[in-house]
């Protein structure tokens, strides 16, 4: 068996719980609250700052030129493709991108971002690809499900944001079959580690879904003395 496909034995208990998360329910259904929609793209927008960042880490301590080319394509779909499907959210809540960008990570989204980036910098390469690859491996997974499960008619108003997702299985597999050339040269202890990494990323994917559906904030009494 691959290593990727083990990977994915080993954790099908996540992408499970991802599937039939609320808030990705809701996204099928095309009813989604306002305030976890825009609370949502928010993060989104910083946390795909943090995975493009943590490529950049990656990049800098690969050791082959066909890594490096690797992650930088795999920057390109973070950095345009994905602001589709963050304009999709913006229509349904009739707000503006610009005015949603700049905000810094709730509590769950900087774990995910920091946990990427731990295993970018202190890792091998086989190890970042581990801790990155759940991000568009779950999104295509729910992409799907959402494809088959519901009619996604040309006036649902998720349509695009699904469409983005169900479209990327080819850089998925692209991005299974690195991993697995980087397992077949690993050590048993460097798979061990490339296991915690993909299984963490794949729990804090579920949690960042929870994060967006209860709008999770720092907690703070500063606010409430400022309107004193
Ligand atoms: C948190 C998160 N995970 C994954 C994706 C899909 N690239 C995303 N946009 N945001």
């Amino acid at each position: 068996m691959k290593f990727s496909e083990e990977l994915k034995l080993e954790n099908e208990d996540i992408f499970t719980l991802i599937k039939n998360h609320p808030f990705v329910e809701g996204i099928g259904k095309g009813i989604l609250s306002v305030d976890a929609v825009r609370h949502y793209v928010q993060a989104d927008y910083a946390y795909l700052n943090g995975f493009m960042k943590t490529i950049g880490s990656a990049i800098g301590n690969a050791n082959h030129r066909n890594d490096i080319a690797y992650f930088s394509a795999l920057m390109q779909f973070s950095l345009h493709d994905e602001i589709q499907a963050h304009l999709c959210f913006c229509e349904y809540i009739n707000v503006n991108y610009e005015d949603l960008q700049g905000q810094p990570l709730p509590p769950t989204g900087d774990h995910y971002v920091k946990h990427m980036m731990y295993h970018a910098q202190t890792g091998t390469t086989g190890e970042a690809i581990s801790a990155l690859l759940p991000c568009p491996w779950t999104y295509y997974e729910i992409g799907k499900y959402l494809n088959e499960t519901w009619q996604v008619s040309d006036n649902h108003p998720f349509q695009i944001w699904i469409q983005c997702y169900a479209n990327t299985k080819q850089d998925v597999e692209e991005m299974c079959e690195r991993l697995d050339e980087h397992a077949r040269h690993a050590s048993e202890k460097e798979k061990a580690s490339m296991k915690i990494a993909f299984r963490k990323s794949c729990q804090l994917e579920y949690l960042f879904w929870e994060m967006a559906m209860s709008t999770e904030e720092w907690p703070s009494l500063k606010e409430d003395i400022n309107n004193e």
